[in-house]
């Protein structure tokens, strides 16, 4: 076992020689918050069964509270949700949302076509991340929506409108969460006609629009699809609960797990997805087997063993814009330059990613090119101990925990992250749960 050092200001990750190990997963951030919501809006009671607990899932939580939707946890890995069938019991909140996208883009779609007084805003950061596309398509169809900061950004101000449109037109280049929130509004829209949410131009991360159409079915609404170029939904639909739902776990958190097993002997197994779950993230996998990593796969659970050295990668990776991050840092092992493409939303999220990634690579002797829209990475002989800055955000910290393993291990040297309570938006147990799978330290 590792003997991973936790300071409040940074963590020293001593080298990492082989992992091996099980690991159960937390709860899926994606299927957690768009869970919550729809249980909020479903006629009935939902039983929820191991949700994610951190920091997104708490502001949707407290969210939820102030507006008057009742829930308790009954015990460690189950919370009860009293759905309000699409009413919400208090008119005039002022709502906290942190750095979490998929609470506040749906919410804000959702409080704007329910109607009361709400205000919503974040972090400093979420008041940098744009939410214009969202705001622009609901206000072009009725809704009462203001910005109180920088227009295009949190925070909010949302008033009564009248929301009942045949269309509305939405752009989905910047962040599919704003085609997800409308999606999951529509039913309260679609009151005696039907609505179709129209997708101006391109739209990214594809895989997230699958997982809200999976719930969303699973609480009793379909959604007519034209592709990916229209969505309708009949008149009459309303959410209903389904008594009970389980979460599946993360497969973004997966992801460092699996890169772990690919780079460092493994098998490394994850707990709580397998072959078939709604997350396109568990298509990670496939980029590591593409890398040369061994992949086996059961119901519920992942597991990755490496093959010797990585190769190198050039692909695509729209679909998979949380776990391509863990492919540029598995990138250091590999055994010649990747390329990482198509990742422009990298940019507007927890930081700019982009740039954030390419400073850190640089730090540990990368060579890397950083392009608006890609990564291109060359690793360097040896890995140099570094001190890793995370720009709170969370899968910088997560991510970068992959630089303690045996490429560093070479010069002897911990990798320090700083700030690694950054970890707790999705994974508050993240680094205890990396020394778990460590076998052998250089310490
Ligand atoms: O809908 C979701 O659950 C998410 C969609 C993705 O965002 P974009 O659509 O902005 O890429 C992803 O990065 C985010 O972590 C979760
Ligand atoms: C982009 C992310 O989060 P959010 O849901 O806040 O968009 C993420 O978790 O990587």
């Amino acid at each position: 076992m590792t003997q991973a050092k936790i300071y409040p200001q940074h963590i020293d990750l001593e080298p990492v020689m082989r992992v091996q190990g099980t690991v159960r997963l937390p709860g899926s951030k994606s299927i957690s918050n768009r869970t919550l919501l729809l249980a909020a809006l479903s006629e009935g009671t939902t039983t929820i069964h191991d949700l994610l607990a951190s920091d997104d899932t708490s502001v949707m939580l407290d969210a939820l509270r102030k507006l008057g939707i009742q829930w308790e946890q009954v015990d460690e890995r189950t919370h009860v949700v009293h759905g309000a069938a699409g009413r919400l019991p208090v008119g005039q909140a002022d709502l906290f949302m942190g750095n979490a996208g998929t609470a506040i883009r749906p919410l804000t779609a959702a409080l704007a076509v329910i109607g009361g007084d709400y205000t919503l805003h974040g972090v400093e950061r979420m008041h940098e991340r744009p939410i214009g596309d969202l705001v622009d398509a609901l206000n072009a169809v009725g809704a009462n929506i203001e910005y109180t900061g920088n227009p295009g950004y949190p925070p909010l101000h949302i008033r009564a409108g009248k929301v009942q449109p045949d269309r509305i037109a939405v752009r989905g280049n910047v962040s599919s969460q704003f085609l997800t929130a409308l999606l999951m509004a529509a039913p309260l829209m679609a009151v005696d006609k039907p609505v179709t949410i129209e997708v101006v131009g391109e739209l990214i991360s594809k895989p997230y629009i699958e997982i809200t159409l999976n719930l969303m079915r699973r609480f009793g609404v379909t959604v007519g699809q034209d592709g990916w170029a229209s969505f309708t939904v009949q008149p009459g639909q309303t959410y209903q609960s389904p008594g009970s739902i389980h979460v599946e776990g993360d497969a973004s958190s997966a992801s460092y797990f699996l890169a772990a097993g690919a780079i460092a002997g493994g098998p490394v197994r994850v707990e709580g997805v397998g072959k078939d779950s709604i997350q396109g993230d568990v298509r990670f996998a496939d980029a590591l087997e593409q890398m040369g990593a061994t992949i086996t796969k059961g119901d519920n659970w992942i597991e990755a063993k490496s093959n010797g050295v990585l190769k190198a990668i050039d692909a695509d990776f729209n679909h998979i814009p949380d776990a391509a991050m863990t492919i540029a840092v598995a990138a250091l092992y590999a055994d010649g330059t990747s390329t990482l493409r198509n990742i422009a939303s990298w940019r507007v999220k927890e930081t700019d990613r982009l740039a954030a990634m390419a400073t850190e690579l640089r730090k540990v002797g990368a060579t890397v090119e950083e392009g608006p829209d890609y990564i291109r990475v060359t690793p360097p002989d040896t890995l140099s101990h570094a001190t890793i800055d995370t720009y709170d955000d969370h899968r910088m910290a997560m991510c970068f925990s992959l630089a303690s393993l045996d490429g560093a291990a070479r010069r002897g040297n911990a990798m320090r992250i700083n700030d690694p309570k950054c970890v707790a938006k999705t994974f508050p147990d993240y680094f205890e749960t990396f020394s778990g799978i460590a076998q052998d330290t250089l310490s």
